[in-house]
């Protein structure tokens, strides 16, 4: 193999370009020609491919962002933009792939394999933490600290108006973040897809905590059952219909997938870009660099998209246990 290009696809996250960075110098030093794809698939089907020396990479170990753009293909997902995709590579002479993004980003690459068996490597780029193969992804340990100092502040007002704050993490499918920002943060309770919590559950909970506390804080992953922080805040207030009770939302938002990445983060990083090559290297293709317990780790796409990465079940206990 002489020529490896890398993308990042789907959501961007802070991490990204320290593993772009690890991706092209790892394949320098072994003597590869390496290449970067604009705009994730987008790019491979427009043909937006540049190749990328060392000092392409100069300077972004510590910046948020991609210097490769991301972006959520909808040609992609058709046989037709996939076949267009495949071409470019060719025209390139493109050997191997390393694509840096979640699930879905691996799904893609997984039916890209097998339609046309270009050697493909993922790296788990995405703040949400939802994919298994990996303890980590690249991008949630930098989103937990955003989003915990942002947290901290909401308390000062919460406490000095005596508060009830309902707060939204980003979560579509996963209540990682939602979980490490309610146990961090103190928060009552924390909400998130993969357990129901009922309306009635948090009525009760304040209620309770109310006879101890003057302020509240509920953590809301964005993909709850019971709806955005903000629906929920309402139905709250409704059941409990006490004008002397002060409720607020703050969504926290995109603020979470922006910003210097953490050390943690450009350490993963790194040493995921650098095992996604010297994987395709030693042969392997179809699957995803992770760390597991300190170690590279390579699974299968299969694996990483179809097996879930439940949430620590004594982590969910603690939180309701520190919140008496
Ligand atoms: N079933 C699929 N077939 C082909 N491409 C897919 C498929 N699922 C996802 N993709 C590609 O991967 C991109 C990124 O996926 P997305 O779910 O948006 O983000 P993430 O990789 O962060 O989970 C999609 O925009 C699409 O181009
Ligand atoms: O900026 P967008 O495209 O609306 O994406 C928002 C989504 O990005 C995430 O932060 C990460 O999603 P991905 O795993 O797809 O990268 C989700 O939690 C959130 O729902």
């Amino acid at each position: 193999m002489k020529k490896i290009a890398v993308l990042t696809s789907g959501g961007d996250a802070p991490g990204m370009n320290a593993c772009i960075r690890a991706v092209v110098r790892t394949g320098i030093f072994h003597g590869m020609e390496m290449y970067g794809i604009m705009y994730g698939y987008d790019g491979m089907i427009n043909g937006e491919i540049q190749k990328m020396e060392s000092h392409a990479v100069s300077n972004i170990v510590q910046r948020g962002g991609t210097i490769l753009k991301s972006a959520r293909s909808e040609k992609f997902r058709t046989k037709e933009g996939r076949k267009i995709a495949y071409e470019q590579l060719q025209k390139h002479g493109i050997e191997g792939l390393v694509a840096i993004g979640g699930d879905g980003t691996f799904t893609g690459a997984k039916v890209f394999y097998e339609e046309y068996g270009i050697p493909t490597i993922g790296c788990p780029g995405t703040i949400d933490n939802d994919i298994y193969g990996t303890d980590f992804t690249i991008g949630f340990d930098t989103a937990i600290n955003t989003a915990l100092e942002a947290i901290d502040k909401i308390r000062d007002t919460a406490a000095a108006h005596d508060r009830i704050f309902f707060i939204e993490v980003m979560g579509r499918d996963s209540g990682y973040i939602a979980v490490e920002c309610g146990l961090g943060g103190g928060a009552e309770m924390v909400m998130v897809p993969e357990t129901k919590t009922t309306l009635h559950e948090v009525v009760e909970k304040l209620k309770g905590s109310r006879k101890t506390k003057t302020s509240s804080v509920i953590v809301v992953a964005e993909g709850d059952e019971e709806g955005s922080a903000a629906e929920i805040m309402e139905k709250v207030k409704n059941i409990i219909n006490d004008d002397t009770k002060d409720f607020k939302v703050t969504t926290l938002g995109h603020i979470q997938r922006g910003g210097n990445p953490t050390g943690k983060d450009r350490m993963l990083a790194s040493r995921c870009g650098m095992a996604a090559v010297e994987g395709l290297m030693n042969g392997q293709a179809n699957c995803m660099a992770g760390i597991i317990h300190d170690e590279v780790v390579y699974t299968s796409f299969e694996d990483c998209i179809t097996k879930s990465k439940p949430l620590n079940k004594d982590t969910l206990k603690l939180i309701e246990i520190l919140s008496i």
